[in-house]
């Protein structure tokens, strides 16, 4: 469910109430059910489908924890590339931004604390902020700064930021993310449509792996309680595959991910440095770029 206290569904609103208390386990089949933990009860504002403390004793939602590592191990080798390629510090900071996501989001799913809850939410905000500061750059002269669109992105975050703090109110993360996402998605669209066609793959490749992640986050919202019914009679294998939260997490992952090759893709050959998608493994991809040739 993603919200603790309320009842299923995307964007319903959610309640603070009090911990309540694990519920008591059938000794005679696996628990589907929360169970207590390390971390002691959750304090989030939201929660998720995945039974608490199912798989371990100190990892409260273990398959929502791990799928993490997609935020976190790609965008580190596309940092130090960029880094290693001396490309703009934006990218690496649209990459970084990305892995600090993976690492809040980690500390949340592991602990339930609300604080945590805020290093996953908070980074969403402010690495989109960088995502539009990246794509919205993407054909100005090399070493320029647009103070007004950073002065705008850094105001959105701040009263975002603040609100949310003081508010509480998870729809108000969720609308103001979903706002940004859609001004990555409208420019993005406009790129791959307008200005570099041949870039239409990889563009909708991003979006549709992003808004697949979207509609399961809404079946793992919506279904709840099926799906936990469901690993209730099932192997503990279909438990795995149906925490559809951390399938989100995969493809929002992949989709930021081939996101931030769009738009260095767009960057670089805008400045004329060649860029290439190469596989690395035949199947994990990257760009490569060579700088401009001198006449
Ligand atoms: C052309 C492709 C566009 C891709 C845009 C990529 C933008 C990526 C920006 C930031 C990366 C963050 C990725 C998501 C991290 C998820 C971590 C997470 O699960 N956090 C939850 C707690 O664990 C948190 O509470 C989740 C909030 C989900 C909010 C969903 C809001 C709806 C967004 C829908 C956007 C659809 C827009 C469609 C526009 C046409
Ligand atoms: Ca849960
Ligand atoms: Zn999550």
């Amino acid at each position: 469910m993603a919200t603790r206290w309320a009842g299923p569904g995307p964007l319903s609103s959610p309640h603070l109430a009090p911990p309540r208390p694990a519920r008591p386990r059938s000794a005679a089949m696996a628990p589907a059910a929360d169970r207590a933990g390390y971390w002691g009860p959750p304090t989030s504002t939201l929660e998720w489908c995945e039974e608490n403390y199912a798989v371990s004793h100190y990892i409260a939602e273990f398959w929502n924890t791990v799928s993490n590592l997609i935020f976190i191990l790609p965008p580190i080798y596309g940092a130090i590339q960029s880094y290693k390629d001396g490309l703009e510090k934006r990218y690496l900071a649209a990459y970084l931004s990305l892995t600090a996501v993976g690492l809040g989001s980690w500390c949340f799913h592991m602990t339930l604390k609300y604080e945590m809850q805020l290093l996953d939410e908070l980074p969403m905000i402010y690495t989109c902020c960088v995502f539009v500061y990246c794509l919205y750059e993407c054909f100005k002269y090399k070493n320029t700064v647009n103070y007004p669109l950073l002065f705008i992105l850094i105001g959105y975050s701040f009263v975002v930021s603040i609100i949310y703090l003081k508010l509480k109110e998870p729809i108000f993360h969720q609308i103001m993310y979903g706002t940004l996402v859609s001004v990555v998605v409208m420019r993005s669209v406009y790129i791959v449509l307008w200005v570099y066609p041949w870039l239409r793959g990889l563009g909708y490749t991003s979006l549709t792996v992003f808004l697949m992640g979207f509609f399961l986050w809404n079946v793992d919202n919506i279904f709840c309680d099926k799906l936990r019914a469901v690993r209730d009679k099932m192997p503990p294998v279909v438990g795995a595959v149906t925490q559809f939260h951390a399938w989100w997490h995969i493809l929002t992952g992949l989709g930021s991910y081939l996101h931030i090759l769009l738009s260095l893709y767009t960057r670089t050959l805008f400045l004329k440095y060649r860029p290439k998608v190469k596989f690395i493994f035949g199947i994990w991809p990257v760009l490569l770029v060579e700088p401009p040739k001198k006449h």
